[in-house]
């Protein structure tokens, strides 16, 4: 069974795959290069979700619909007005402010329950509507007791928190305020914010000559007010309504003590709604305490036995090593632009997730010189150009860095940038960025989502990879993991009943053609001073040696590209210690190979030319110690007989010869040998060894000139600093 989510009115027909509505029509399946994109589209240029293409282009496509036929069960959509729930100048904002007639799936479920006397857990796939799904209901709760009160806009000062939202990011909270306004623009709501990263003094200022109708902030923030802020804390005293935004982040990990803080300040009689996408079995526990121990009734919009992530969200894999992510990241990404535009004659809309902060800046750095300006416009106060003209692109690509180590006005500047970005015109925009835009944040028409490595968990994966595909759209996702990675493709197997295939656009071949091209053009390229007796010609299939001339061209582009890229050796040492930090608070942890991961994240600094993976901090090397040390006495228990066979290693065995090859990471250039020899023989045919096409001379990069501004300095303390957690959405640190 196959399933739509869609938003608008009509009927979905079975079989036909048709969708007739008044005033609205959609339909589409289309063939985009060698994949068959289904598509659910709204033609209606006025509304938000109208989407890709023109009218026009949208009808050429859609000659392609009846191609994929296949039962459907679907949500039939009902307008806002037909309910008879909702008052008039909300419906008047809905209508004005959103362009929206017809409620989601989620809103449907929940206008059907108003008036909502209880508590209430909402969950819904990512990009379906839930925002404006809990701020109507709490907004018409709020309504009805004003108008039993007697109180108006006009009347007297509304002391009394009506709605308090608890967001786990800025980004996230600034969103919901600004809906929030819109639709309470006819009512005279007023909405405070009090967000981090910001003066409090401003905030508290602006609070005390308003209502309090709705007030929407991040928990550090809340907090900080609640307790130091009398003006606060008598109107949060008797807050009304208290919503937690995806509230699994928020309860389960990062802000567990600001929240519980939160939950215990708030008066007993208050509403609670906890909303998301994912909720585990241990949210469920945890918020037994957040409802205060009372019943409360769960909405889930996700059928059982249904994955979390929309069918429209094409998902896949790419089996890459960390020394290619460049290479397949450039290729993937040119192809997305260059079907984007072929296709539906718009430009792409690309998110890429990494798990740190110092990796967000290097791979931004890379990607910028790769595909776009070069230029740092995305820097505070800096004004937008016009993208990069590289390549096959002949249309901008505008390049952003976004993490949560950036100062709030740059945050909000480049969320609003890459927001803006439209889907209507053929310059694409990539945003890099790590978990801080994972949840909640919603950037309309991103084509693309790139996952760099495994996330932190698989609800993580569920909400990074739902950033696109969002209000009925098509969407495409592609998650690139080493062999190390890969048993998280199992996890989300058994966990999402999904399972997530090879990308087909960049395929195991065709990424070895490109590598086997690279090496190539590097061979040439270094024909003097390469050692020939040590290049050993590798072994090609014939697809290999039919795609490698082809491959060349493209490859020669990159290289000539990536040679601009200048890297500090310090830098790409910080990033491979947060990488091995990042791992190590990982779910999947548990599962990796520890001596499998600390080889393949070694690669990740052979781009930049070091073979030798950088000293540890003890805190982490301890921590790895106490990951392999738990393995073996797990892996000893279950199956002794295989362990001795295996000559009594296992990964004790594997990691500890690594280890103490890299002189228990002491120190950098001790062990060359070995690791130069490590990577060739695990890097196909010495793409490893060539891929060191930089000097790799300390003195001379570091002479180089780049730094990624004074930012490094803070991160001298590697793992323990960069890692850190510093303000009150930096969630779990590697923001
Ligand atoms: N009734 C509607 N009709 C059309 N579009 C809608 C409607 N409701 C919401 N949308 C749009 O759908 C998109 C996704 O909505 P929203 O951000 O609330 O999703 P979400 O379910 O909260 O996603 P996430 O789980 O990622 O937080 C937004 O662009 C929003 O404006």
């Amino acid at each position: 069974m196959q399933r739509i989510s869609a938003i608008g009115k009509g009927i979905i027909r079975r079989g036909s795959l048709r969708w007739n509505a008044t005033g609205t029509r959609f339909h589409e399946s289309r063939l985009v290069g060698s994949v068959l994109f289904r598509d659910i589209q709204i033609i209606k240029p006025q509304d938000t979700f109208a989407l890709v293409g023109s009218k026009k282009q949208f009808r050429a496509n859609s000659t392609l619909a009846q191609e994929e036929e296949k039962d459907q069960d679907v949500y039939q959509p009902v307008s806002f007005k037909e309910y008879g729930k909702i008052d008039q100048k909300t419906l008047k904002a809905l209508k004005a402010e959103f362009g929206y007639e017809n409620a989601t799936k989620v809103q449907n479920k929940i206008i059907e329950r108003m008036p909502i006397n209880g508590d209430l857990m909402i969950k819904a796939k990512t990009g379906t509507g839930k925002t404006l799904a809990f701020l109507i209901a709490g907004i018409e709760k709020l309504v009805q007791e004003y108008q039993e009160k007697k109180v108006d806009g006009r009347g007297k000062k509304r002391e009394k928190i009506g709605i308090m939202v608890v967001s786990p990011t800025r980004e996230l909270a600034f969103q919901i305020g600004e809906e929030a306004r819109r639709l309470t623009k006819f009512h005279g709501f007023d909405v405070s914010m009090f967000v981090g990263g910001e003066p409090v003094v401003r905030q508290l200022r602006e609070y005390r000559y308003k209502n309090h109708d709705i007030v929407v902030g991040t928990p550090g923030r809340l907090l900080d007010v609640w307790e130091n802020s009398n003006l606060f804390r008598e109107s949060a005293d008797q807050t009304k309504i208290l919503i937690f935004d995806e509230a699994d982040m928020l309860l389960d990990m990062g802000f567990q003590q600001e929240v519980d803080k939160i939950i215990r300040l708030s008066p007993k009689d208050r509403q609670t709604y906890l909303v998301s996408a994912t909720m585990s079995t241990k949210i469920r526990n945890v918020a037994t305490e957040a409802f205060g121990k009372k019943d409360f009734e769960i909405l889930d919009c996700v059928e059982k036995g249904e994955g979390n992530v929309l069918q429209n969200i094409k998902q896949s894999y790419v089996s890459v090593g960390w020394d290619k992510h460049y290479l397949a990241m450039y290729s993937l990404i040119n192809s997305h632009i260059k079907k984007m535009k072929d296709e539906l004659k718009r430009g792409a809309k690309i998110i890429v997730f990494l798990p740190t902060t110092k990796s967000v800046q290097i791979y931004y750095e890379v990607l910028n010189t790769l595909l776009g300006t070069g230029r740092h416009d995305d820097r505070r106060g800096a004004r937008g150009g016009r993208g990069g003209r590289y390549g096959d692109n002949s249309d901008g690509v505008f390049v952003y860095c976004l993490h949560g180590k950036k100062d709030q006005v740059t945050r909000s500047n480049i969320s609003k940038r890459f927001r803006a970005h439209g889907t209507n015109n053929t310059d694409s925009a990539i945003l890099v960025t790590s978990d801080v835009s994972a949840r909640g944040v919603d950037y309309p028409g991103t084509s693309f989502v790139i996952q760099v490595g495994v996330p932190g968990s698989v609800e993580q994966y569920i909400h990074r990879i739902g950033r696109t595909g969002r209000a009925g759209k098509q969407g495409e996702g592609v998650i690139l993991l080493s062999e190390a990675d890969q048993v998280f493709l199992d996890t989300v197997e058994k966990e999402q009943k999904v399972k997530i295939p090879h990308n087909e656009d960049l395929d195991r071949e065709m990424l070895s053609a490109l590598s086997n091209a690279y090496n190539d053009v590097v061979a040439k390229e270094k024909k003097d001073d390469v050692d020939q007796a040590d290049h050993e010609e590798p072994v090609l299939t014939e697809i290999e040696l039919n795609e490698r001339e082809k491959y060349v061209k493209e490859v020669q582009k990159f290289k000539s590209k990536f040679d601009r890229v200048n890297i500090d050796d310090e830098s790409a040492d910080q990033m491979y210690t947060s990488f091995l930090g990042f791992y190590t608070s990982t779910d999947i942890m548990s599962k990796i190979n520890p001596s499998l991961l600390l080889t393949h994240l070694a690669k990740s600094l052979l781009p930049f030319g070091i073979v030798d993976t950088p000293p540890l901090p003890r805190a982490l090397r301890e921590t790895f110690d106490s990951i392999i040390t738990k393995k073996n006495n797990a892996m000893r228990r279950q199956n002794s007989t295989n362990y001795n066979r295996r000559g009594g290693g296992g990964f004790n065995m594997g990691f500890k010869s690594n280890y103490n090859r890299n002189d228990s990471f002491a120190g950098k250039n001790s062990h060359k040998n070995f690791r130069g020899k490590n990577f060739r023989d695990e890097n196909n045919a010495g793409f490893g060894e060539s891929y060191k096409f930089r000097d790799n001379n300390a003195s001379n990069q570091r002479g180089g000139g780049y730094r990624s501004n004074d930012r490094n300095d803070r991160h001298k303390g590697g793992y323990n600093s960069g890692y850190s957690r510093n303000d009150d959405d930096n969630l779990y640190s590697r923001k």
